[in-house]
Parts: C-alpha cells; structure tokens; sequence
C-alpha cells in the first residue's frame, strides 16, 4: 500500500451502487483506517473561504493572536502558540485555533465528572471579525459530511445506519482546529504534529496542496496521504477501534513540517459521541467478528470507552500550561 483509498461518498445514495460502495469503504476503514472523499457536496467557495480567513488570522501580530489564547478558556478553546502543544511528549511546530460546540459554562456540581468543563462557549478574534461566521459555516458542512461517512460505516458493519446517532445531541463532543504549520527551523526539526491517534469516532480533514500528512501503515513505514483537489482525508478513531473491538484500527499518523519558506495550512474537524458516552462494542456479522483484532494495548496510551475521561485526558496532554491552570488537581 503506497497511497490512501478514494471514494466517492454519493455512492452510499445511489441504490444501484450503494453495496459495493459499502464493500470498498469498509475494506478501506479496516485495511488502512484512512481514506479520501469526494463527492460529498461542500462548495468548493466555503473551503476556500476557511483557508483565507485562516492565513488572515495567522499573519496578525500575535499580540492580537494572544487576546483568544486558549490559556483562558477551561475548554480548551482558541488560540495556541507555535511550540505550546505537545504530543508524545514532544514540542509539535504549529499555531492553531480550536473550536467546538457553541454552548454556556456549565459549572459543575459536586460529584460531577472533570469533562462537564469542557463544555462551553468558543473565543472568536475582534480582530477578524469574519472568522466566525465561516468557521461556522465549515463546522456545519464537516458534521453534514462526517455523519454521513460514519452513517456509511455502520451500514458497511452490518448496522442499521442510524446506529451511532443514539450518542448525538446538543452536547456531542465533536471539534475543528484551523492549523498553520510554519517551515521548520532547522533541517532535523520536522515534527509538525508528532505520531498520534485521534480519539473521537473519526477525523475529516480538509488540507491545503502542500502535503506533510503521513500515516503509518502495518509494517511500520509512512504513506504519504497527498493532497487531492476537493478530497477531504478521513481517519478512523479510537471510539470506532473500541466500537469493532479492533476490526477496524485507529490508525497512526503524523504530519512533517514544510520546508524553508513554505506555509502549510489545514482544517481538521473531529466527529465524536457526546461526552457522557460510554461506547459499547456494536454487534458484528459473525464473518466480521471472527476477523476483529481486539482493541489495541498501548501502556502510554490505554483506550477508555468513556469518551469524555478519554476527550479531556488528551486535552491535559497536549496543553500542559491549560491544564495546569484550569486543571490543577489533575
Ligand atoms: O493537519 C493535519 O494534516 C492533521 C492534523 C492532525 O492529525 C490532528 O490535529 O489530529
Ligand atoms: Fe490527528
């Protein structure tokens, strides 16, 4: 395997070719985790859009990038950095913007779970003003087309397609980042973001033509997932890994910094369940069943089904210096 699967997501509507699409999907979701889609209807306009307002907002001074840091928001939310995110440990090369679900505060009661707190309202710059509306707009094109691939997928395990919806509602966990990747500081400096697994249901990815993203296949080498005009890049996550008890994977990846001179940009959206969800294994077909691999075992990294101790145990991780102001106990 040298390069990703593409499909075409209108074939899951058209009666005539809906079984073999469910074929050819599922065999991409179980044999690489990571795939393209075309076909999936959002305008060409808005995707451009998103990609402007972001490279306006990165070229701002950063004193006026700092007015959204993420440092004051308990949810995570806003502005990061470049060198202020970490995975696996170490120092990724990137300066984002983290939205999720609109909503108010919720305090919590005693008793109540450490994830109530990562409910609550995004932080949007006075600066561009203009960046939430399209932000929006792309959020409510990504969740269209996501839950819809993800209807796919549980028609292609042998459920009713519906299946997953019982664990949306106002409070589904689902976010988007809007990611600049700057050229690497030194030849040797290349991690953009460092190997890492998402851990909702899946990620749907929207890149620009520089490339950067890799994904580790089975023998442990990298696949380029190249840019592809129009195509959005989907993962499968580890909700989806604890779901099919392992039939199908949460796939690793990675992203390598530009080189000199070059900026890359990107607009990843994350489909998860609502953060009160404990996934439970759907019931596979028997021919399914016989082939899951069981959910992976990784000591640094052990999977747990209740997706928001599993949502705000990656947010502590990555942003140490949020998490060490609105977490401390943690
Ligand atoms: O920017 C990309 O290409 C992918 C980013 C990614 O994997 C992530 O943020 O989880
Ligand atoms: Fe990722």
């Amino acid at each position: 395997m040298t390069t990703l699967p593409v499909l075409d997501l209108s074939r899951f509507r058209d009666p005539g070719d809906r079984e073999e699409f469910l074929a050819d999907l599922r065999r991409a979701a179980r044999e690489v985790g990571f795939f393209y889609i075309v076909g999936h209807g959002v305008p060409p306009e808005l995707s451009e859009e998103i990609f402007s307002v972001a490279r306006r907002f990165f070229a701002l001074p950063e004193s006026d990038k700092l007015t959204i840091e993420n440092v004051g928001s308990p949810q995570f939310r806003g502005y990061t950095r470049t060198g202020n995110e970490y995975t696996g440990g170490s120092r990724d090369w990137r300066e984002q913007i983290d939205v999720g679900p609109e909503r108010e505060a919720v305090e919590p009661a005693p008793g109540d779970p450490a994830w109530v707190r990562l409910i609550g309202p995004n932080q949007w710059p006075d600066a561009v003003p203009e960046l939430r509306e399209i932000t929006l707009a792309w959020q409510a094109e990504a969740l269209r087309v996501s839950r819809e691939v993800l209807r796919a997928l549980a028609a292609s395990l042998g459920q009713d397609e519906g299946y997953f919806d019982a664990w949306f509602d106002e409070e589904a966990a689902t976010h988007l980042k809007i990611v600049h990747y700057p050229p690497r500081q030194a030849a040797d400096e290349e991690q953009g973001v460092g190997s890492h697994k998402d851990y909702g249901y899946l990620a749907l990815l929207q890149q620009d033509e520089i490339g950067g993203l890799q994904v580790l296949d089975d023998d442990g080498g990298w696949i380029d997932a190249t840019p592809i005009p129009g195509g959005f890049v989907v993962n499968i996550g580890e909700m989806l890994e604890i779901a099919t008890q392992g039939y199908l994977r949460a796939t690793r990846h990675r992203v390598l910094s530009p080189p000199a001179g070059v900026d890359r940009y990107s607009v990843p959206f994350f489909l998860a369940p609502r953060l009160d969800a404990v996934v439970e294994p759907l019931e596979l077909p028997a021919e399914l069943a016989a082939a899951a691999r069981g959910v992976s075992q990784d000591e640094d990294n052990p999977l747990l089904a209740s997706y928001g101790e599993n949502a705000l145990i990656g947010w502590l991780r990555s942003h140490p210096k949020v998490a060490k102001r609105w977490y401390p106990p943690l």
